[in-house]
This record gives structure tokens, sequence and C-alpha cells, in this order.
């Protein structure tokens, strides 16, 4: 552990830092401004199964409204000290940089979710990097890096555990002694009350820059880039590309045209008098409501003025907040409307206390709100709207320039690379990944950066690797074996889309704007609970089911055809490593919506000549949720049954499914088996939403020894870069532990195996159809999956989900019906449920019986009697089922 001291012109020169990082988050705010900041209800779910109560003590515990922390159970989230903000810039606040510090500390390996590797950790200015080992950060080797202040920081005192969650990047650290753990939480909260500080600082410094060039006038803003200070500060910064006569006309043209900054300027002028106002009410209403509450009548009437869609409060039993009831506490509802979250991540915070702060100090026993209070809290209710609404212009103001400045940037770089020589080849891949035209050859041989062998087994939590042994964290090899894999992926061209198969290309209508619906509240409501047992409103979802995302898994089943119809058991390997992987690449464009939830009894079937298949699936369990699937055809039986945990983290919510997936191949006697990954919906509460995949997967052949296969879905390392993310690498072992075959890609670009006698492109998604963003980002299959024709529809039973009339109502973009449809859907499962543990019944699912596999796990295979019973005598006679 190192300390160094502390340096104010690092501070001056990182103003610049500061602001291009403002610039940055300009095009984030309407993630700020959705109100969707978890930081400050802080209820992270750590994996305890009674964080639902803690959720209730949350409510009631007496926070300081300056420094909150909220326990949940050992863990507890930290909020920092509000942001200062000072608009003239003239007294700067203490803005001493905070020493460094640096040491080893235990980080949770990437994959598969368990086990700790040392690593060497440096806190500089607000920014957390790590390496190796000592000597990598001397050589400035750096594996990954974090600006604290945009991270959630929750921390753990009992385990020395400390976990900086920003949305896209994750770590769980820790500490091996107490006192190292309290140096480095101690160490963190200074950097980010730094980082935040400077960058509202670097805030302010813009906004007067703004002022100036707006006093200054657009007349007189002419091809003099000197007389701004915005370029004057980026010049310096050398962040732009170096002057040239060409871009000069070109800024100077944009300056001269451009008068939005100047609106810009007058509505963050307004913002400030609306958060000075928000600031003055707030102290208000502090200092006549102590001691009274809100009431959910109010709080419904606050979400309802701004216009948040968020279902209607089910019968919820009093005092609790959790469970089913979608009643809104008074933390939740406030944390949507502290729509600039101020005190705690926003760069554009004021002195005024945040919102939530008020919110918990207002948590003792109800009383009844004065009238003046309501008047009070409906004004800053509308403040906190007009603040909103003039970010939000801001935001796009600043959209439109920083396009604009990318337009300028680009035309350099085009200019330069046409009168500049060419760089070498070499200089060429380090910049960009090798597009079409950069790779010389068909093929790339990956033979010399892929790392050869078993992949080396890592330490666990007891026993710690040393940091230099392990290659789990992504090599330089590695990503260069994917660049190559890569660059013949996209050498192959994509397989031919069948013609016609006679079924839909598109869906009844486009899909619905969700982009204004509360997450957080629902989200909150139902911390530690399954998502796919929480109720969201229709416009949060797509028009399939988790039933049919089943289904959806065997987009790319002629690879299991290929794998039936090819002998080599090793390269036989390899196709059910391409379908084990070609499931997850739907997610690409799958983050705006989530599946229905299927009611318990739902069914779905999905019989596919074209391809050569029939598939069932049920909805076998309700606590936990459990989809059972089960297809077959000529070539292969594939089942699963699906479950997963999900944990929260703050800004990232990670599904952890539980569950093997299962392939049979009837020629070779094969009976694969592997498990599933981790999916990380990152930035789960904005819009800026994306998921990633990350582990280890392995696949058995449990009727063979003859090989085994291990898929690494790597987890992206540096924020911001998209050409290190979906990286895929694979290899099939032998009996020894040899490498027979290797292979790798991305999940949603290809897989290429470069060792089979032809290495060969294994698999490539199909382009995904025309609009299919208009449509939910669904691909051929899934569009054709909720499709219901007149001959299919006597032939179904009546648990089918395409009889699902909310489903079909928000397919045919009926949005609000479908919701109301969807509400009563959910009644009726509650009330059937109710009436069963009244009789003291479980539940019996029609299609699929409960086992337990070679390992004494639960499993859920088909009994046989769908299609038997589909032919006949038909579902005509099914006995009295009413799901919907
Ligand atoms: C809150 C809403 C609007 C955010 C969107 C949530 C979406 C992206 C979530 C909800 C349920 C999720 C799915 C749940 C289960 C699985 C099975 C797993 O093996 C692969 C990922 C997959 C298929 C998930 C993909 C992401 C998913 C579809």
């Amino acid at each position: 552990m190192a300390f160094r001291p502390s340096n104010w012109t690092f501070y001056r020169s990182n103003r610049l830092a500061g602001l291009r990082q403002i610039m940055k988050d300009a095009g984030g705010f309407q993630w700020c401004l959705g109100g969707l900041d978890l930081s400050l209800a802080s209820g992270l779910e750590k994996s305890s199964p009674t964080w639902n109560k803690a959720s209730h003590s949350r409510s009631s515990s007496t926070v300081s409204s300056r420094h909150s922390r909220q326990m949940i159970k050992d863990w507890e989230v930290i909020d920092d000290l509000p942001v200062e903000m000072h608009m003239g810039g003239d007294h700067p606040q203490d803005m001493t940089t905070p020493g460094v510090c640096e040491g080893y500390l235990l980080k949770r390996r990437k994959w598969p979710l368990k086990g700790w590797h040392k690593r060497y950790f440096v806190l500089e200015a607000g920014i957390l990097r790590y390496s190796k080992n000592q000597q990598d950060v001397s050589r400035g080797r750096v594996q990954g890096s974090l600006d604290v202040s945009l991270a959630v920081m929750s921390v753990n005192k009992k385990s020395n555990r400390i976990d900086l969650d920003a949305g896209d990047i994750l770590y769980h650290m820790k500490a091996k002694s107490h006192e190292l753990f309290y140096i480095w939480m101690t160490k963190l909260q200074a950097h980010r009350l730094f980082k935040k500080n400077e960058a509202a600082q670097v805030h302010s410094g813009f906004i007067q820059t703004l002022s100036h060039s707006a006093a200054v006038g657009p007349a007189q803003r002419n091809g003099d880039l000197s007389s701004t200070g915005v370029i004057d500060l980026a010049q310096a910064s050398g962040a732009l590309p170096s002057a040239n006569t060409a871009v000069n006309r070109k800024v100077s043209a944009w300056l001269q045209q451009s008068h939005d900054p100047d609106n810009c300027v007058h509505e963050l002028n307004r913002c400030h008098l609306d958060l000075s106002e928000l600031n003055r009410l707030i102290q208000r209403l502090q200092a006549l409501e102590v001691g009274q509450a809100f009431t959910n009548g109010d709080l419904q009437r606050i979400i309802s003025m701004q216009n948040l869609s968020l279902e209607k409060p089910k019968k919820a039993k009093s005092g609790k907040l959790w469970g089913h009831s979608r009643t809104l506490s008074t933390v939740e509802a406030l944390g949507i409307l502290s729509s600039s979250h101020l005190s705690s991540s926003s760069h554009l915070g004021a002195s005024v206390p945040s919102i939530p702060d008020y919110v918990y100090s207002q948590l003792s026993p109800p009383t009844v709100t004065s009238p003046e209070c309501k008047k009070i809290q409906q004004d800053i209710c509308s403040t906190s709207l007009r603040v909103l609404a003039s970010l939000k212009s801001v935001h796009e103001t600043l959209s439109q320039e920083r396009q604009k400045i990318q337009e300028v940037w680009e035309s350099n770089t085009i200019h330069q690379s046409n009168t500049l020589t060419e760089p070498s080849a070499e200089q060429h891949s380090s910049l960009r990944p090798p597009s079409v035209a950069d790779s010389g050859a068909e093929y790339f041989d990956a033979s010399d950066d892929v790392v050869c062998g078993s992949s080396s087994e890592v330490s666990e939590e007891s026993g710690l690797s040393d940091g230099s042994t392990t290659n789990s964290e992504p090599e330089e090899g590695h990503a260069s074996a994917t660049r190559k894999y890569r660059a013949s992926i996209s050498k192959t061209p994509n397989s031919v889309v069948p013609k016609s198969t006679g079924r839909r290309t598109t869906l009844p209508a486009h899909c619905p704007d969700n982009s204004h619906v509360g997450l957080m509240a629902i989200l909150y409501n139902n911390i530690g609970k399954d998502l796919a047992r929480v109720s969201m409103p229709a416009a949060l979802n797509e028009p399939v089911n988790l039933l049919q995302r089943l289904c959806e898994e065997l987009e790319y089943s002629e690879l299991l055809d290929t794998a039936s119809n090819t002998p080599d058991p090793y390269q036989r390997m390899v196709y059910i490593a391409a379908f084990a992987i070609s499931g997850y690449s739907t997610a690409t464009f799958r983050n705006r919506y989530k599946p229905f939830n299927p009611v318990l009894g739902e069914t779905y079937e999905c019989i596919r000549e074209d391809r050569g298949f029939r598939f069932i699936s049920e909805q076998v369990c309700h606590h936990p949720p459990i989809s059972a699937c089960h297809a077959e055809s000529e070539n292969f039986s594939f089942w699963q049954d699906q479950r997963w945990k999900n944990k929260f983290w703050g800004k990232s919510l990670e599904i952890l499914p539980t569950g093997m997936v299962n392939v049979t191949l009837p020629r070779y006697g094969d009976h694969y088996e592997w498990n599933k990954v981790v999916t990380c919906i990152h930035n789960v509460l904005s819009q800026q939403r994306y998921l990633e995949h990350y582990g280890e997967v392995t696949i058995k052949n449990l009727n063979s020894s003859v090989c085994t296969c291990k898929i690494t879905f790597v987890k992206s390392r540096y924020w911001g870069s998209d050409t290190n993310k979906n990286e895929v690498q694979g290899m099939v072992l032998d009996q020894s532990g040899s490498v027979i075959h290797r292979f790798g890609g991305l999940w949603h670009e290809g897989i290429f195996c470069d060792t089979l006698p032809t290495p060969k492109c294994v698999w490539k998604p199909n382009p995904q159809p025309k609009d299919h963003l208009l449509y939910y980002g669904f691909s051929t299959l899934a569009m054709e999956l909720n499709e219901l024709t007149p001959d299919l529809e006597p032939l179904l039973p009546p648990t089918d989900s395409r009889l699902r009339p909310d489903q079909r109502l928000l397919e045919e973009g009926q949005v609000n019906e479908a919701d109301r449809k969807k509400d009563e859907i959910e009644d009726i499962q509650r009330d059937r449920r109710k009436a069963l543990a009244k009789r003291g019944e479980e539940h019996v699912p029609h299609f699929f019986k409960k086992a337990k596999d070679l390992c004494g796990r639960d499993v859920w295979l088909t009994n046989g009697s769908y299609w038997k019973l589909r032919e006949d005598p038909g579902f005509v006679n099914m006995d009295n089922i009413t799901l919907w």
C-alpha cells in the first residue's frame, strides 16, 4: 500500500478530461433524467433471501440527510456528500486531489463468478485502475479502469468487500484485512467526491464559456477559433485533431450557423434558477413537515402528474412494500421524482439536498399532510418537471452539436488519411479491428495467438492465484485471435435466407415507445424477486413470452442437423458448441422489452416442417418460475428447463440461469449436456441498456468420454470500447485434455473454427429482417412465433400462448388494453393459486414430469403425451383450465 501526496497541478490538467467527461455525460442525460439512478434508493439485492424485508426496514430507518447509508443485511450502499456547485466559479472549493492509493486487493474473477484474483489496484484522481501486479503497473499494462464517481459503491464490512457498479463495469473487490478495507473505502469515498466536484466545477466553467460565447453573439463568432473558450480548451487538450484549414473552415462555418448553444445557456440558467427554487421548496417543506409522510394517494397523484405509466396498485397487504403489490413506497416514488438525482451522480447537481434524502427524513410515522405541504409538494413536482424539460432540451442540443463535432472530426480523419502516408499494416490493425478490406487472406491462421491447452485452473476463494499464472483474464493473444477469427467470419457470406415459408414477415403493429416507463420503482418494489415473477406494464413487454423464447434457441437448429451428419466426434462437438453459442445471438437487438411471463399451466407448441422439428413448452412451476421445453426431430432431441436467479447490483442486473441444456443425437447415441452463462443487463434502468453474456460453458457427452468442450464468453474489458465486446473462445478437448479443435468469434457475429479439415465459419447469424427495430428487434423466427393462422387455431390447446389475449393485444399495438388484460390474467392466476392452496393441492403440469438427472438435480422431462393427445382426440376435451 503506498500513498502519494496530493497535487493541485494534476487537478488543473485534469479539468480538461473533466470537460470531456461532461460532454460524454451529456450524451447520457436521458439516462440521468429518467430519474432512475439506483444509487439513490440503493436497494441492492446481495443474494440475500431476506432482502425483501430489509427493503421494508430501510424505509423506516432514520438516515442522515447529508450522508445517507442504507443497510441491506451486511451490505451498505455508500452515498457521498452532495456535490457543491459554484456557478460563478470565482471561489473554487477545496479541490485538493486526494492522495493516490495503491496496493493489492482481491478481485472476483470475471467468470465463472467464483474465486478471486490478487490484483494490483491504483486509485488516482478518481480513476481506479488495476493490473496483474505492480510491475505491470510500472509498465503501463492496465487490465481495466473505472471512474469511481460514476459507480454505485456498496461495501460489506464483515467480509471486507467493496463493490463498484458503473453500469458498464462491475468490480467486486475484497481487502485482505479490516485495516486495508477501511483505507480503501475511505480513499474511494474521497476520490468519488473529488471526481464529482471536479466535474461540477468543469461544468460551471462550461456554462460560463457558453454564456461568454452567447454574450459575444453569433455574429461575432466567426472563423477565429481562439475567440471561443470551448475550442480553446479542446485544442489545448489535444482533443481535436490537429488544426488544418479545411477543418478550421468547417468549424467556423458550423459556429456561424450554430445558434443552439445560446438556447442551451438560457435553458441552463433557467435550470439553475429552478434548482435553487427546488432547494428553497424542499427546505420549506422540511421545516413544515417534520414527522409527516406522504400517503400512497399523494404519491399516485404525483406519479400521474409526471405521466409515469406505472401499474395500478394491487390489493396490497398493509405495510407490505414487496410481493406482488406494485403500490409505490414513498422512497420509490420520489426516487423517480428526483429526476436530476442531485446528490448522487449528476454533474449538474447543485447544492440542494437530494430529494431522496429529503424523503428519508420524512419516513417517520405517517400523519396527515397539511394543504400547504401538499401545495409545496406539487410545486416541487412541477419545478422538477421544468428542470427535466430544460435538461432534455439541453441534451438534445448538445447531442446535435456533438454530432456536428463528430462530422468535423471524421472529415478531418478522412482528410488526414488521404493526405498522409498510409500507416503500416501493423499500425493499422492496432488502431481498429480489421474490416473485410483489411483481411488480405481468406483465412487467418490464428494458431500463434490462441492459448492452447486447458484453461489454467484459477484459484477459488480459498486459494489465491498470484496473478501471474492465470489466463482467465482476457489476454492480448486472446483478443488478437478473436480479431483474426472476426476477420475470417466477415469474409464468409451470409447464409441465404430461405425464400418464403408462407409465414408472416412482420408484426401487425410497431413496438411502443416505452422510454417513459419508470422502471426504477418497479424494480425496487420487486428487489430480490425473480424478474420472471415481476409484473410490469405491458409497454415494457415484447409480444412473445418466455415459453416462446425457449423455442428461439432453436433458431439455428440446422447446426444440430449438421452435427448429426458429422461422423467425427470432435468435429461434431464443434457444431454442438456453435449451436450452444448461437442461442445467445438474439440478445443483440433485444434489450428494450421483456418477454411476457407465462402463467402457470400455459403451453406453447411450434411445428416447423421446414426446419424438421416440433417443439413444446410449458410453465411447470410458479415458485420458482420454471419453463420446461422439449423439441424433437429426426436428427436430434433438445430439452431444458429454464429458471434463473437475478442479482441487482445497482445499475446492472445479472441473470444467472440454473438448469442444463440437453441435446441427444440418436444417430451416434450422444447425449450432450451443458450449462448456461450469466447474462448481464448493463444500465438496466437507462435507455443505454445492453446485454452481455459471460462465463464458461462446459459441454459433456454423458454417453461418451471421448471429448468435452469448453467455451468462454469473455467479459468485455474496457469501458466504451466496442471492439472487445461479445468475444467467445472455445476448444474441444480429448480425454487427456489435449486441444483437438479451437474456435472463436463473437456471439453476435459468428464463430470460426480454424482446426477443421477445412477451416471455416461454422455459424453466422442470419441477417435481421427489414425494419426489425420497429418490431422489437425480432429475428425472422421471432416474428413467426406468435402467428396464429385459422387452420392452426382449432388444433391448439386452450392454454397455448398464441391464445393469450394480452399478448395478442400488444402485438396489435393496443398497449393500454393489453395492460388491462394482463392485470386480469395475473389476477386470475393469483386466484387459481389461492384456490389450489386452499384445497391443499399442488399444481400438476400437463405435459412434463419432474425427474432427477444423474447428478441428482431436479429436471423436467416431457411425459410424451402432448403430440399423442393433439392427434387423438385433440385438446377440445382438456379439463377445465381457465388461464385467461
Ligand atoms: C426491464 C426490461 C424492460 C428490461 C429488458 C429485460 C430483458 C432484456 C431481459 C428480461 C428477461 C431476460 C431473459 C431471461 C432469461 C434468459 C435465459 C438466458 O440463458 C439467456 C438470456 C435470457 C434469454 C434473458 C435475456 C434478457 C431478458 C430478455
